[in-house]
């Protein structure tokens, strides 16, 4: 063949090839940069399969990009790396919105009826003024989580959570042996469940507890949403369960006695004319919210504390420097544990409580694009997802230093500030509309199991061989924004020397609660 014509018709094989990959992709060059993938589409769906919450950060480190275009089968995602690009999205609720997808996840997750479905999709992009679901939820959510409303949960949780801890320590000279995260899980469920939904709580029945987080397991086929009642037929029978329970709850007035929060979320939804059948199928929801993380928070925090003899030693000199010694005048000696003054005396335990999230967050909030913008030159499809995971900002060196895979306990020291990178760095509770509300409940929640434990007890691992050797956790549930660890990690728990028995612990927090500040909306315009 001439030369000539052969160099045409291959180029012209190429550009015919490239010309329909692109309509495949429908990419448009104004477009943040591709992923690169070597074969289109499928390597991703290969990445994200065998990767899971691990595999933007390989794509980051590959390309270095603040934004990249990750095209999926029926969906355009762009991935965002960069903390500056991430703050310049929440800004913008409008032009990259949250709403959308929470309304249309709550049917699929939740199951709720079509009636309701159009009751949250009404004013979804917010064009018709600040109301509706979407937009009301949102105000409830901050104002029944503000840290001077929480009193009444706090001490509703402490008490649960005290109570616990004097069932777990066992008699001088015993041992008793748990599983670390179950028994969180037990104890978190009960003393989140009972702040948050007050004395009628529905989780007060263990078996009702258990089928919320059956169907937690569960979620991603329901998510995925293909023949769900074949491949998610156990956790839509859990679900059920569990919307009942809330049904029962509702029609009781259950909430009447409940926090402020569950008060006021029950307000927008019956304003809103949902009916009650429905906000109680959308109430699994909620309890993912307050529940699904915390658990894996605290079980890592008492992980890496007690890894690290040193560490544990330090910590615990910390909190005994706080705990206030009382003998009444029958003699009764109470200990008394205050979050108040941990939070302000208790550097070392603060800062690996905030490395621990910084070391475990993997979450990755999600935004739609509601009109066609321009983001740092780039252009953002109406219709396409955001994602801006957690775990790529956390495990960048260029923000944290060669250290970033390691645990430093130290790292978030109020002396180290010079040597981390600013806080909108760290991203575990989110950040903008729905930054995370229940941060400063959580954090009281988890500081009083950490400062509990390290007072009372001491605690190893069964396994010597593994120690406390970190569970892998490529199974976390698809509503995680924390790893959940793959295996339980037995341990042996006896009361520490020096604590006598009979003595009696409290757990409190004083109102108006100073706030331990994380993220950089707690900052405000320092
Ligand atoms: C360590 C524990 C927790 C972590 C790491 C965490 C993390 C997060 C994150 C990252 C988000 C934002 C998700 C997104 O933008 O897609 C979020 C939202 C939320 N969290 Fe948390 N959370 C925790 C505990 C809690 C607790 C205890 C509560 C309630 C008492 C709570 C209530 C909520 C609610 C209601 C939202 C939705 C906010 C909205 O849509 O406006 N969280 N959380």
């Amino acid at each position: 063949m001439d030369p000539r014509l052969w160099l045409a018709t291959v180029s012209g094989a190429v550009t015919l090839g490239y010309l329909a990959i692109r309509k495949l992709l429908d990419y448009d060059p104004r477009e943040p940069p591709l992923a690169p993938q070597r074969i289109p589409i499928i390597s991703h769906i290969i990445g994200l399969y065998k990767r899971t919450y691990n595999y933007y950060s390989d794509v980051y480190a590959a390309t270095g990009a603040p934004i990249f275009t990750v095209p999926l089968p029926g969906q355009k995602m762009y991935v965002v790396s960069s903390p500056d690009l991430i703050q310049s999205i929440q800004r913008q609720h409008r032009a990259f919105s949250i709403d959308p997808i929470l309304m249309k996840f709550s049917s699929i997750i939740a199951g709720s009826s079509k009636e309701s479905d159009a009751i949250l999709q009404h004013n979804v992009y917010g064009d018709d003024g600040d109301h509706g679901v979407a937009h009301e939820s949102h105000i409830a959510l901050r104002d029944g989580t503000k840290p001077s409303n929480i009193d009444e949960m706090n001490r509703d949780m402490l008490r649960e959570v005290s109570s616990s801890l004097d069932l777990l320590e066992p008699p001088i000279g015993q041992t008793k042996r748990i599983k670390l995260y179950s028994w969180l899980r037990t104890t978190l469920t009960s003393a989140t469940t009972r702040a948050v939904y007050g004395p009628m709580n529905p989780y007060n029945d263990q078996s009702i507890a258990d089928a919320f987080w059956e169907f937690e397991q569960g979620i991603m086929p329901i998510i995925i949403n293909i023949l769900p009642t074949l491949f998610a037929r156990k956790a839509i029978a859990a679900r059920a369960k569990v919307s009942q329970a809330f049904y029962k709850y509702y029609t009781s007035n259950g909430q009447e006695s409940a926090s402020l929060l569950t008060r006021l979320r029950y307000g927008v939804a019956t304003r809103n004319k949902l009916p009650v059948e429905d906000i109680a199928k959308i109430e699994i929801g909620g309890t993912i919210a307050i529940m699904v993380n915390t658990i894996p928070a605290a079980f890592w925090t008492l992980f890496y504390v007690h890894a690290n003899p040193a560490l544990l030693a330090s910590i615990r000199a910390e909190v005994e420097a706080c705990i206030e010694t009382a003998r009444g005048e029958d003699g009764t000696v109470t200990r008394t544990i205050n979050i108040v003054t941990l939070k302000a005396n208790c550097p070392l335990l603060l800062s690996s409580y905030q490395e621990t999230l910084r070391y475990v967050g993997m979450g990755t909030p999600v935004r739609e694009v509601t009109q066609d913008t321009y983001l740092d030159g780039y252009l953002l499809k109406k219709g396409a997802l955001i994602q801006m995971p957690t775990r790529v900002v956390h495990s960048d060196p260029k923000l944290w230093g060669e250290n970033v895979n390691d645990f430093v306990p130290e790292r978030f020291l109020p002396e180290n500030k010079s040597s981390r990178p600013k806080e909108s760095c760290f991203r575990t509770f989110g950040g903008g509309k729905t930054l995370c509300p229940g941060r400063h409940f959580a954090t009281n929640e988890i500081l009083a199991v950490v400062a509990v434990f390290v007072a009372r007890l001491e605690m190893e691992p069964v396994d010597k061989e593994k120690g406390w050797e970190a569970p892998t956790s490529w199974n976390t549930g698809a509503a995680g924004q924390i790893m959940a660890p793959d295996r339980d990690v037995e341990v042996d728990i006896k009361r520490r020397e020096g604590v006598e028995e009979g003595w009696r612990w409290v757990v409190r927090v004083d109102k108006g609660d100073k706030v331990f500040r994380m993220v950089t909306e707690d900052f405000g315009d320092e």
